[in-house]
């Protein structure tokens, strides 16, 4: 497996840019989710390191080859890079051990017991090996395309939204059987999603793109944690965006006064938390009061819509055992500090807790 390096590069369609000076490091054996809203450039991104399209500008580089780049490209099939497509793209005509046995060299295409090992990389039954794609399940689907990806072993691994056409449970466990089978193989790997949950859960750094623009590549925890910028924010969690005042290093805010996560100047600035460091009290406890407006039960925990006398709206993330009921009046804590941004103007004094689950 090699790394991959990305290098200012710049693609348009027509007059259109679509990517704008991106660079990226993909490190040997890592896995890099690209995460972005739909039409961002995630896919064209993706396709101009795979060789299917080449950069108007900049490099693409995999294990220190250069492989697109001012008078060069590499051949899409002559770059040594494994692609899961959204859909798997299996042969319909061939059994899951001929598509697996497809992606191995020639030579090695009678090798049942490669194309058994390469099945039970990705945790697949040795069983379904003649069996054709239409009898698996998507998420078997796509385990089999990863094996077939695999099967060359590539120096890299691009899959682009290869869970998307899975429900949620089969999605859980793909990605998991995924992840794994790409640790196990030591795959440098390269996903595009726009499931903030997916990139956070699978992936070991994350690059935000918008518009076209590399706007953040961290580690997932810190990509939550520390955002570069409030919409940043919002796109990987649910947030709660609060104008205020910030005198002697704390934060005044509608939600009291919040020590701060890193050092900010006095002054109006805008801060962020996220609604698990919310913790509720009875009414009568310290603290800002709240009515609880809607609780969201998801089982595991819930999402409570919260309004203060002030007509804020904001939610809190609980646990599912102890909630409130709607209609309730409760005092709300915060746990740990806020993140300011004072670059931020400040608004009307409204907090906003963006949809996004
Ligand atoms: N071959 C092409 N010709 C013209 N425009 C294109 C072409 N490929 C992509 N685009 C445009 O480039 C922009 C980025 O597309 P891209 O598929 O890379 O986005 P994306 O982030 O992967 O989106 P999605 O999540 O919806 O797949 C879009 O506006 C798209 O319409």
């Amino acid at each position: 497996m090699s790394s991959l390096t990305v290098t200012d590069v710049t693609k348009s369609y027509g007059a259109t840019p679509v990517l704008t000076g991106v660079d990226l490091h993909v490190p040997e054996g890592s896995f890099t989710a690209l995460l972005g809203p739909s039409g961002c450039g995630k896919t064209t991104l993706l396709r101009l390191v795979a060789g299917f399209d080449d950069p108007d500008r900049g490099t693409v580089d995999v294990g220190g080859r250069l492989v697109a780049g001012p008078g060069r490209s590499v051949a899409a099939r002559r770059r040594h890079i494994g692609f899961v497509p959204q859909e798997g793209g299996l042969f319909p005509h061939l059994s899951v051990a001929g598509n697996v046995a497809f992606g191995l060299p020639r030579r090695q295409r009678r090798d049942a017991g490669r194309v058994a090992s390469l099945l039970e990389l990705v945790g697949l039954d040795a069983a379904l090996a003649q069996r054709s794609p239409h009898q698996l399940s998507g998420g078997q689907q796509q385990r089999v395309a990863l094996a077939r990806a695999l099967a060359p072993a590539p120096s890299l691994v691009l899959l682009d939204e290869p869970f998307s056409s899975l429900d949620a449970s089969l999605r859980e466990e793909t990605r998991q059987a995924v992840a794994d089978a790409l640790t196990a193989a030591g795959a440098t790997a390269v996903l595009v999603t726009h499931d903030q949950a997916e990139a956070l859960s699978m992936a070991d750094q994350v690059a935000v793109l918008r518009g076209g623009r590399l706007v953040q590549l961290a580690d997932p925890r810190t990509l939550y944690r520390s955002p570069q910028d409030l919409d940043v924010a919002t796109f990987v969690g649910e947030s709660v965006v609060l104008d205020a005042d910030v005198r002697a290093g704390r934060a005044h805010s509608a939600l009291g006064v919040l020590d701060l996560e890193r050092t900010c100047p006095d002054g109006p600035v805008r801060v962020l938390l996220r609604p698990e460091q919310l913790r509720l009290g009875p009414s009568a406890g310290a603290g800002p009061r709240a009515r609880v407006r809607g609780v969201d039960f998801f089982g595991h925990d819930a999402r409570v819509r919260l309004e203060l006398s002030s007509g804020m709206a904001f939610s809190a993330r609980l646990e599912g055992w102890d909630l409130p009921a709607v209609g309730d009046d409760v005092t709300v804590g915060v746990l740990g500090a806020a993140l300011p941004f004072p670059g931020d103007a400040v608004r009307s004094g409204v907090g906003r807790v963006p949809a996004s689950t």
